[in-house]
């Protein structure tokens, strides 16, 4: 265009192009369209599918503006951002049209909900370093949450980003390099980071003086990310953001931390076979968008407080006590829509009568859903931990359900030794059982003034647009209502006119028609025009084919007071629907806290849902190490298994006394665990789960060194640690179910720490700090990081933080290399977490090596899935028993899968060869070492007595 002389309105288009970022797609109000000119039409005409033209050279394309939405959603999908400029002014002969740009969208500020998933929370975020610290913002700019949080390394600042799963991610543009690639990140002006003045736009627009109130004064780096967010939306968006109203610290203290890769391991929220196969997917039971998206939070965001979590099971208990009041509570969800979002909409002057229409549906259900969760009982006696969902009554056998120990005689009491001795009961409070019944009701507000309001002043069935009328009830405005009067009269009075001519004029055919153009006209045929006398009055204003048209001086006088009042009541409406808009507004602090407490309720109501029909028990939660699962099922496979009934398993784990108490020694046997494992490999001749060792009597183990060597007793010896089991090493054949057990243990503590009832018969969880969970090996391309590469990570990073409260799953660690590298890898992880991190542990492993550590490790336990063989076939009985397994059956498990039979012929005949040739003992003739095997009260499995059918 350079030496061209632009048109005014091009000249218009090019200032308000210079005033947006190079990325953003411009979107101009041209009439009945919206065109995109230069780079931005060849942008976006290919991902919206329409044709690129030219005009003077110049590449446009456009889009009508009714059928906006779809483009600029797909616009916004391909990951673009887009300014809508709207027309301001009428247009008026030789006079330019003013324009303004409404509104940026972009992936983290969408509010549209035709753009948005009802179940997700659609975070816009920002990350910025300052010294040390690593700052993360993040606002859901639907619903008005504002967070900010802060960490100490990079590792705990990418695992919350996994979890949030940002749209938009802001980075500083002078830090964007340091941070690397990170999804969907964008770099942004440096200055908005900069603490000082980042700190100053958060005071000025939540009206204070200091953040200290939010309790984020003194974090720097989170000050620099929430400002850049404000700042982002602000002036780059041109966002109003009157409805973020609070900062909240993210505290990691509270919460049980799982790692992005352990998120993903679990299914929590996302898998590649669908939603229906991850925990989300079955615990999901809510009614309503802000449910979902809570229940959401919950999973990703388990919680370590044990109070809070006592609140949350009371209140699934009080709603499994009375499943009347259930179905009813969930009835009134049931009609309520999207408060939080269109709450949000509105505040940000985006929201139509439609909107203000299901609000006031959704606050109609508010005072029965509250007088219904009244209606709960309230008492410590509503079903205490430890009880199963479905009247199945409690296992608890007479304790007092809520303090710890659900059995004394399986576990042991804290002063009797070492053994649990960190399970100190845990008397709760004895208004918890209330407290979230009590406080949601009080947040569930009284909105009957306002719901009447709407309910009387909106019309039934609402348009979506704001200018064309129709919005406002009649009865709501007087002035409305004349107006209204004056257009039905002219129009009733136009209506007549057209009998009162055709007896004038004699002509049966004449009628009275309306077209944009001339407004009102009488038309008469041309047949007709022959014979007939046309009145002098008619002015002939159309001659058509086969009609002429004309107006009337009265016509004309009719209709401009019906198209005036028609005129003017429209714009009454607009004005009397922004002041209901407007009304709404002031009531946003208890509509948000509304919405906050039905998210909760309606949570809770689904959990307690799924655990009467799943037959889910209340796990009773310590502060300790202890777990035990009587029964315990995986909560998504046991939903989504076609061909096979699941099967149940039980877990124990007994671990040795804190670390603080000095217990660290209990390495038996007098073997030098630093020798690493005994040469003994080879698959044995023992059947399978035949090995149900002779326990011996739970004794107390004596008293705990400090001494970190090894212990000269052996493994027999009445003095060494009995039944302790802190990690568990399980063997097994492929396909056996290995894999799904140790992750049901995961996913049943994991429901246990959100407040969930569990699918077990009865569980006892010891609270953990975080959850690890290393299963499989996949390649991260993206990253350029080999399979093993990725594994060693991930075993590294469960390594440098896990402590003694965790719960580590892993599953055939060190695979991914040579046989000697990976087991002898496996073995010195298997020993640095009984030694040292002294973890709840499940080892998964083909290294049936790894089984030996029993021997130098006393707290190693070593379990098997049981199987049978059967004329060379081999029959998967799915029940984990104690000992170790004898071999991997993969070539049967491959002839199972199809493997060609030559193929299995000949590997058969190698593996023999490779048998006969191996130096290495028979790792399984010697049985599992009866003193870990099997602890204390677990049922003698026998597994030749276990019944195929059962
Ligand atoms: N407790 C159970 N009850 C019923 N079916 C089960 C059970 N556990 C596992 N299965 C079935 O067995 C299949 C294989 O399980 P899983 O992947 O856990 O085996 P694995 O021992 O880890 O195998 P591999 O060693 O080859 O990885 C599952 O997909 C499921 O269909």
């Amino acid at each position: 265009m350079a030496g061209t002389k632009l048109t005014p309105m091009m000249a218009q288009y090019q200032s308000m192009r210079r005033s947006l970022p190079a990325d953003v797609l411009l979107l101009f109000r041209l009439g009945d369209f919206y065109e995109m000119f230069f780079e931005d039409a060849q942008t976006a005409a290919p991902i919206l599918n329409v044709a690129l033209t030219r005009r003077n050279s110049v590449p446009m394309c456009g889009v009508p503006y009714h059928a906006a939405d779809n483009y600029i959603s797909k616009l916004v999908k391909a990951g673009k951002r887009v300014a809508i400029a709207e027309q301001t002014t009428e247009p008026q002969p030789g006079k330019i049209v003013e324009r303004e740009i409404a509104r940026i969208i972009s992936a983290g500020s969408i509010i549209e909900h035709h753009l948005l998933d009802d179940a997700r929370p659609n975070f816009l975020a920002a990350v910025f370093q300052f010294g040390k610290k690593f700052g993360l913002a993040c606002v859901d700019h639907t619903t008005g949450s504002f967070t900010l949080t802060e960490f100490d390394s990079r590792g705990p600042l990418d695992d919350e980003l996994a979890r949030l799963t940002p749209s938009e991610l802001l980075v500083s543009d002078e830090q964007l390099e340091a941070f690397g690639a990170l999804p969907a990140s964008q770099a942004y002006d440096a200055f908005a980071f900069l603490p000082d003045p980042a700190g100053q736009l958060l005071k000025d627009h939540f009206g204070v003086h200091s953040l200290h109130g939010f309790g984020c004064a003194e974090m720097p780096a989170a000050i620099g990310a929430a400002g850049a967010v404000l700042h982002y939306l602000v002036h780059q968006l041109r966002r109003p953001c009157e409805h973020l109203r609070s900062l909240k610290v993210r505290e990691d203290d509270g919460i049980v931390l799982i790692d992005a890769a352990s998120q993903r391991n679990l299914d929590l929220v996302d898998s590649r076979s669908g939603r229906k196969h991850t925990l989300l997917g079955v615990l999901d039971r809510t009614k309503t968008p802000m449910g979902a998206r809570l229940l959401r939070d919950w999973i990703l965001h388990p919680l370590r407080d044990r109070e809070a979590l006592l609140a949350r099971q009371e209140m699934i208990a009080a709603f499994l006590a009375e499943p009347f009041i259930l179905s009813k509570v969930r009835e009134s969800l049931q009609g309520i829509r999207d408060i939080e979002r269109t709450t949000s909409r509105l505040s940000q002057g985006a929201g139509n009568a439609r909107d203000l229409q299901a609000l006031a549906t959704s606050l109609s259900h508010i005072p029965t859903l509250k007088e219904d969760l009244l209606s709960l009982p309230m008492g410590s006696g509503v079903g205490g931990q430890g009880a199963a969902a479905g009247g199945q009554g409690s296992v608890a056998g007479g304790q007092n359900s809520e303090n710890g120990p659900r059995d004394p005689s399986r576990a042991p009491e804290p002063e009797q030794g070492p053994r649990g001795s960190d399970r100190a009961p845990e008397p709760q409070s004895p208004t918890s059982h209330s407290s979230l019944v009590t406080s949601h009701s009080a947040k569930l507000h009284d909105f009957t003034s306002l719901t009447e309001l709407l309910a009387t002043s909106l019309s039934e069935e609402p348009p979506a647009t704001l200018k064309d009328g129709g919005l406002i009830a009649d009865g709501h405005s007087a002035e409305l209502d004349e107006l209204r009067a004056a257009g039905r009269d002219g129009k009733k009075w136009i209506a007549q006119l057209q009998e009162d001519e055709r007896k004038r004029t004699g002509i049966d055919s004449l009628k009275v028609k309306f077209n944009n153009v001339f407004g009102y006209f009488i038309e008469i045929s041309a047949a007709k025009l022959a014979t007939a006398t046309i009145p002098d009055d008619y002015t002939r204003k159309q001659t058509m084919a086969n009609a002429e048209r004309f107006i009337t001086p009265a016509l004309k006088e009719m209709e401009s007071k019906v198209l005036g009042s028609e005129e003017r009541a429209k714009q009454l409406e607009h004005e009397l629907f922004l002041e209901l808009r407007q009304q709404v507004c002031t009531h946003l602090d208890a509509l948000q806290e509304t919405a906050a407490a039905v998210a909760e309720i309606d949570v809770l109501g689904g959990l307690a849902d799924v655990a009467q029909t799943h037959r889910h028990s209340r796990p009773v939660l310590e502060e300790s190490r202890y777990l035990e699962i009587t029964n315990g099922r995986h909560p998504v496979l046991e939903q989504t298994l076609v061909d096979e009934k699941f099967v149940p398993n039980d877990t124990e784990f007994v671990p040795p006394p804190d670390s603080g108490s000095g217990d660290e020694g209990s390495v038996v046997s007098g073997q030098n665990p630093e020798n690493g494992p005994p040469a003994s490999a080879g698959p044995g001749a023992q059947e399978v789960g035949t090995s149900a060792p002779a326990r011996p009597a739970a004794e107390p183990q004596s008293p705990p060194t400090t001494d970190h060597s090894p212990l000269t007793t052996g493994p027999e010896s009445p003095d060494g640690p009995a039944d302790l089991s802190l990690v568990q090493i399980l063997t097994g054949p492929n396909m056996a179910g290995k894999s799904t057990y140790i992750r049901q243990v995961a996913l049943i503590t994991l429901m246990a720490q959100i407040g969930a009832y569990v699918p077990a018969e009865s569980a006892t969880v010891g609270l953990v700090d975080r959850i690890f969970c290393r299963v499989g090996a996949s390649d991260d391309l993206s990253r350029g990081q080999s399979t093993f590469m990725v594994e060693m990570n991930e075993t590294a990073l469960i390594l440098n933080h896990a402590t003694d409260r965790s719960l580590v799953i892993l599953d055939e660690i060190g695979r991914g290399t040579a046989t000697f590298d990976g087991l002898s890898i496996a073995w010195a992880v298997a020993e640095h977490l009984h030694d040292v991190t002294r973890c709840r542990t499940l080892f998964a492993t083909h290294y049936h090596e790894l089984t030996d550590l029993t021997e130098t490790r006393a707290a190693v336990a070593n379990y098997n899935v049981a199987v049978r063989e059967w004329n060379d076939e081999i029959i998967f009985l799915r029940k984990i028993v104690p000992g170790a397994a004898d071999k991997s059956y993969g070539i049967q498990v491959a002839r199972l899968a199809g493997l060609p039979t030559p193929i299995i012929d000949r590997a058969k005949d190698i593996l023999s060869h490779l048998e006969m040739h191996s130096a290495k003992p028979d790792a399984k003739k010697r049985g599992p070492k009866a003193k870990n095997t099997r602890p204390k009260d677990m049922p003698d499995p026998n597994p030749p007595q276990l019944d195929l059918f059962d």
